[in-house]
């Protein structure tokens, strides 16, 4: 069973994911988490994340190792728990940058496969390009939207007014739009994934509606 769930910043996929791993008892995989891990190696260690050359070069160098359950998401950079700094906004300015870079991805799907085929009952994975590229096969995939205000909203919670609603929304609509405008494995839904646009709905109505569709695509095989 791979459930595969994308869509923009804010929209509700980590929450979702991870709700529907735990009631169905799968791994979950935060693809997101990844890119961030990698953007902070970058940062880091001094490569200039606006020089695709630079990033692409240094691209095989951190190992990157991620938890997969859903219960304590963890993810290490050469060992060290890096949950923490990859959520800074610096990270967050610095991500589509890095996560454009066709060497980045390259890795960061090999990664992703071989956390896919090693869980024991199936896998929730959460991304930008899971249902199109990482695991076009997977049995479900949902594709989560919502308004750039409730997005903007819901991550203004998080960030405890450490910046505006107006610049965070601001912030988010222009990585949406550099994710969904690179060249390689760009933010998309999958033509046969299901849309479901969460600005009016509660995380657990949307859980349900994805455990809903879980069930029937069970039932039907
Ligand atoms: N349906 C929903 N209704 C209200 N808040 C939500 C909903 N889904 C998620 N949230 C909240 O919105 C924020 C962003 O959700 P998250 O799951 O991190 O989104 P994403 O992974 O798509 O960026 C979190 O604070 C989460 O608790
Ligand atoms: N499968 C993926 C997942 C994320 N990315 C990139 C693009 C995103 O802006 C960043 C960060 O993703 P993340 O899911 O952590 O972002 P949000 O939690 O939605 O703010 O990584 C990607 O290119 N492909």
């Amino acid at each position: 069973m791979i459930v595969a769930i994308d869509g923009p910043s804010g929209t509700g996929k980590s929450s979702t994911s991870r709700a529907v791993a735990s009631r169905l008892g799968l791994s979950y995989l935060d693809t997101g988490a990844q890119y961030r891990a990698i953007t902070w190696w970058m940062l880091a260690n001094g490569v200039d994340v606006d020089d695709a050359a630079a990033v692409a070069d240094q691209a095989g160098k951190p190992a990157i190792v991620s938890g997969t359950d859903p219960a304590a998401p963890a993810i290490t950079v050469d060992g060290v728990d890096a949950s923490g700094p990859i959520r800074t906004q610096e990270v967050t300015a610095a991500v589509s940058a890095v996560s454009a870079v066709p060497e980045v991805r390259t890795r960061m799907v090999e990664i992703q496969r071989a956390c896919a085929a090693a869980a024991p009952a199936g896998i929730v994975v959460e991304g930008r390009d899971i249902g199109t590229t990482v695991l076009p096969d997977a049995t479900v995939k949902i594709y989560l939207t919502a308004s750039a205000e409730v997005r903007a909203a819901r991550r203004s919670g998080e960030l405890k007014g450490a910046q505006s609603v107006a610049d965070t929304q601001a912030a988010l609509v222009r990585r949406d739009a550099a994710d969904s405008g690179r060249k390689t494995s760009p933010l998309a839904k999958a033509d046969d994934a299901v849309e479901v646009d969460t600005s009016e709905l509660t995380l657990d109505q949307v859980v349900e509606q994805v455990v809903a569709l879980v069930g029937e695509k069970r039932a039907a095989r």
